[in-house]
């Protein structure tokens, strides 16, 4: 078998989708994508293409590993998610190909379910408690939100204590029958960190999420000693040597690598397993696509350490599309009590709808993340 096409469709709500043809007739379908970039992910997904026209696609490991090297420069955000989108669609098709999902070519399910979390509260965290309560009704449990609006490198007790006060809230309104995650989002600074951890430790978050930017990363130890909040990253690190670092200086609870961002299945399942050496939990960043989901899902459902899986039904950024409105099998991505089952149909388990996705495709927004601003002026971490 050989590849012979590979055809890219950037798609609301700001995602894009991999087309892999092969000789056979056999198809795959990836979804590399930097969420503001897609056009610069879709360049180089074209610039890697001579690496695969024509060869074998049974051949991952080797196709994997000629992207990463072959080109001298390697990883960062863009070429980790071309490579990324390209290995989920390499997958797909070995999994058709063999008749078998994805997870059993990995070595079978080490779960029957997986725990799935839902956003609430948006860019700017407001009206909380009534969206956890409509969510609590379609059986989710466990949610995530971001801990504040804009936050300068050094702000006021006023800030830190608005954000106190809604996580108070929901104590206050759910006790301990839900769980949620707080996405710092990057929008604080170390010096913030450690006295917001230390405000919102009596809340007992499940997790704090980007503590610091990705590139403070030696914060991460230094912040585990002031809190007993388990702290979580990695959508912002594209390999297994970003990962490395930082899983070997501590402070990490829970790692978070995006399958469309971090070299994809190939990647994702040596940092889980690197992860779980270090007692390290695992819950892949997936505010995206269905290819991006059951990617996860399929790293999830082989992973020991997995723990819980980002979803992106209803959340902020989807307008314009929704998680399972390019998918045929949407009730394969049913979620019950707040778990997932695995995704038994070979390949990733995604029936692409392709003629909505090249519908979609004519009139896909250039989406953009808000450029924010503090009130002197300057750029604030959005
Ligand atoms: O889902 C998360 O945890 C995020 O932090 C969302 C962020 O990654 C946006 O997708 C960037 O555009
Ligand atoms: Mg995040």
């Amino acid at each position: 078998m050989k590849i012979t096409k590979l055809t890219t469709y950037r798609v609301p709500p700001r995602w894009m989708l991999l087309k892999i043809e092969t000789d056979e007739g056999v198809v795959g379908w990836g979804e590399p994508v930097i969420e503001g970039r897609a056009r610069t992910v879709e360049t180089a997904v074209q610039e890697l293409e001579g690496y695969l026209i024509g060869q074998d696609p049974a051949r991952i490991n080797d196709l994997w590993q000629t992207m990463y090297r072959a080109g001298f420069y390697r990883g960062g955000a863009i070429l980790m998610s071309a490579i990324a989108g390209i290995d989920q669609a390499l997958w797909d098709i070995k999994g058709k190909v063999l008749g078998k999902p994805v997870y059993e070519l990995l070595g079978g399910l080490v779960r029957d379910r997986m725990k799935m979390y839902s956003w609430v509260g948006g860019d700017r965290p407001a009206d909380i408690i009534a969206q956890i309560e409509t969510l609590r009704k379609g059986g989710f449990n466990c949610f995530k939100m971001n801990a504040t609006e804009e936050l300068g490198m050094l702000d006021t007790s006023a800030k830190v204590d608005e954000a106190v006060q809604r996580v108070a809230e929901i104590r206050e309104a759910f006790g301990t029958s839900i769980e949620f995650g707080l996405d710092f989002h990057g929008r604080v600074a170390a010096p913030m960190a450690k006295s917001l951890l230390r405000e919102l430790e009596p809340f007992r978050p499940l997790f704090v999420e980007e503590p610091v930017l990705a590139e403070q990363a030696e914060y991460y130890p230094r912040l585990a000693e002031t809190t007993s909040i388990p702290l979580a990253a990695g959508e912002r690190m594209y390999s297994r040597f970003e990962f490395k670092n930082v899983f070997a200086a501590g402070g990490l609870s829970i790692v978070q690598p995006d399958l469309s961002h971090a070299g994809g299945i190939t990647e994702c399942v040596k940092i889980a397993s690197m992860a779980e050496a270090y007692d390290i939990t695992l819950a892949p960043h997936c505010p995206l696509g269905p290819v991006a989901l059951a990617s996860c899902l399929h790293v999830d459902f082989v992973s020991y350490n997995a723990v819980l899986q980002e979803q992106s039904m209803g959340i902020h950024y989807n307008k314009g599309g929704e998680l399972l409105d390019y998918v045929v099998n949407k009730e394969d991505f049913k979620i019950v009590d707040g778990y997932c089952n695995p995704l038994t149909k070979p390949g990733l388990g995604v029936i692409v709808d392709e003629e909505r996705v090249i519908a979609a495709s004519k009139n896909a927004p250039d989406w953009r993340n808000p450029v924010w601003r503090h009130e002197d002026g300057s750029v604030a971490e959005w």
